[in-house]
């Protein structure tokens, strides 16, 4: 079953066509990458989804519901590329507030806040306020917050910007873990090997889908030896015959 389906987006700023008749079906408990270059769509895509952007054209819908919608907002988690956090409160206060927005029971806080901290390897740092935290940090903080309430959909806007290769390996276990416990992850990325640990990726260029399969579908198809190389071909010739693009 789909869990996300977009259904003909098309989205205009002024008289630019950001997007252009973008229809997407995402499973449910995928890791689904969004791989484009800077200025494709992908933001703006992913707002769409979540409900935060109106298309101009078509419709997105998560669990047979149209977007926006109120209750399916609240089992979404979002971590956005920039960091809307509170640098004048530690990261405790930071996080608890969040479990308090979120729902979470009162009893049940601190605990959470404890156990989310101990995933994004924030526990040294919890009492420590937000403006001495480095970008890593942050984006790392980030997370924490989406997780918070265990949303059934994560959405991931560039979340390993400015993260070491060690700690984005680690995360990258963390995603592994909530998808094997069924939460469905989308994730925009420019890294290669991030694009690669995903189940499928749709390859946004110019607001088109031009290329959309598992890494290993795209690469055999396009006769390319990396993920890399797909890309750059997919961008010279067009859509992919891997993918399911219609
Ligand atoms: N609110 C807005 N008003 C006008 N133009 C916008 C707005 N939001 C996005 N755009 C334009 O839409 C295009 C796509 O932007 P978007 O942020 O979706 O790209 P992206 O693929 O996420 O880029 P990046 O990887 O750099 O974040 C860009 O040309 C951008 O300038």
């Amino acid at each position: 079953m789909s869990f996300v389906q977009l259904n003909h987006i098309v989205k205009s700023f002024k008289h630019q066509e950001v997007l252009k008749d973008i229809s997407l079906e995402i499973p449910e408990g995928q890791i689904f990458g969004l791989l484009g270059p800077s200025g494709s769509g992908k933001t703006t895509l992913i707002k769409i989804m979540l409900g935060l952007l109106k298309p101009s054209d078509g419709t997105a819908v998560i669990e047979d519901t149209v977007m926006p919608s109120l209750k399916q907002m609240r089992s979404i988690g979002y971590m956005a590329q920039s960091d809307a956090l509170y640098s004048e409160l530690t990261a405790r206060e930071n996080l608890l507030f969040f479990a308090s927005i979120y729902g979470i029971r009162k009893s049940r806080r601190k605990r959470r806040v404890e156990d989310i901290a101990k995933m994004v390897d924030l526990t040294d740092h919890l009492d420590k306020k937000l403006a001495a935290f480095s970008g890593g940090m942050l984006r790392r903080m980030s997370l924490a917050a989406a997780l918070m309430h265990y949303p059934k959909l994560l959405v991931l806007d560039e979340p390993t910007v400015g993260i070491d290769p060690v700690l984005r390996a680690s995360i990258w276990k963390d995603l592994k873990n909530l998808q094997n416990q069924g939460t469905t992850i989308i994730i925009t990325t420019h890294v290669m090997d991030e694009a690669e640990k995903c189940d499928c990726l749709a390859m946004l260029r110019n607001g088109r889908i031009i290329a959309q399969g598992s890494p290993a579908e795209l690469q055999e198809a396009s006769k390319s030896s990396t993920l890399e190389e797909a890309f750059l071909y997919y961008g010279q010739h067009g859509k992919s015959a891997a993918g399911s693009v219609e």
